[in-house]
């Protein structure tokens, strides 16, 4: 059982204070935007700036391209199919979300399953994301110790929600991967084929609950 959007209060809605400039549309919502430097996204028809403001990408799914392949070993992976700037937005981690409880009754049922793969991703002390069923790209892209991309918690409509990220500046055709430490359930298990120099041997060793 997962739950639904709670509905945002009127008056919990962070506005920022930021000014649309004719002149220059691309600098609306950026860098110095209060919302954005307090990992907030601003919600439509409450940002001074409308429809120009670049900060609300997350909830209007506007996602960099990417391509699903598949890798030697690791099941599949996703490319970057369109450069990517540092620290630029790529795309929403979405699934079902579930309390820890569920995380780990759905674990036990998903190893019952044969199902080796780990969907699960932690984003607060109580609840997960679940993306065994159901979800966006995201699901598929890969750990690397010596990762390209990172997740970020992200304030959308009141909620927390979470995001991949690029850490640098990734070409066309170049693999997508994040760092699973911390987030992910079960991860231990699972020996690590990410060939990066200084790879440490196991996925999410180092995570809540993990056990060698
Ligand atoms: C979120 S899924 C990623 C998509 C997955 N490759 C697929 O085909 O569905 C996570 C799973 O991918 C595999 N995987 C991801 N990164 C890996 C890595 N560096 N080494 C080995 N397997 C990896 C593991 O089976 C892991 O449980």
């Amino acid at each position: 059982m997962y739950r639904k959007h709670k509905k945002q209060n009127e008056e919990d809605i962070n506005t920022c204070d930021c000014k649309y400039n004719a002149n220059d549309p691309e600098s609306a919502c950026v860098e110095s935007c209060l919302n954005v430097l307090t990992s907030t996204k601003c919600t439509p028809g409450y940002c001074p700036c409308s429809i120009y403001c670049k900060n609300q990408r997350f909830h209007k799914y506007e996602y960099t391209k990417l391509k699903l392949f598949k890798t030697e070993g690791r099941g599949w992976g996703v490319l970057a199919d369109e450069s990517i700037k540092a620290g630029q937005f790529i795309i929403k981690y979405c699934g079902e979300v579930i309390s820890w409880k569920e995380v780990k009754r759905r674990s036990q049922a998903y190893e019952n399953q044969g199902l080796k793969d780990a969907f699960v991703i932690s984003f607060n002390g109580h609840e997960s994301i679940d993306a065994a069923k159901k979800g966006s790209l995201a699901r598929f892209i890969n750990h690397s110790c010596q990762p390209n991309c990172e997740t970020r918690k992200l304030t959308v409509l009141g909620e927390i929600r979470v995001g991949i990220f690029s850490k640098q500046d990734i070409p066309v055709g170049a693999e997508l991967a994040y760092d699973y430490n911390f987030e992910w359930y079960d991860g231990a298990k699972v020996h690590c084929l990410c060939s990066a120099a200084g790879c440490s041997e196991f996925m999410g060793a180092k995570s809540r609950g993990f056990q060698h």
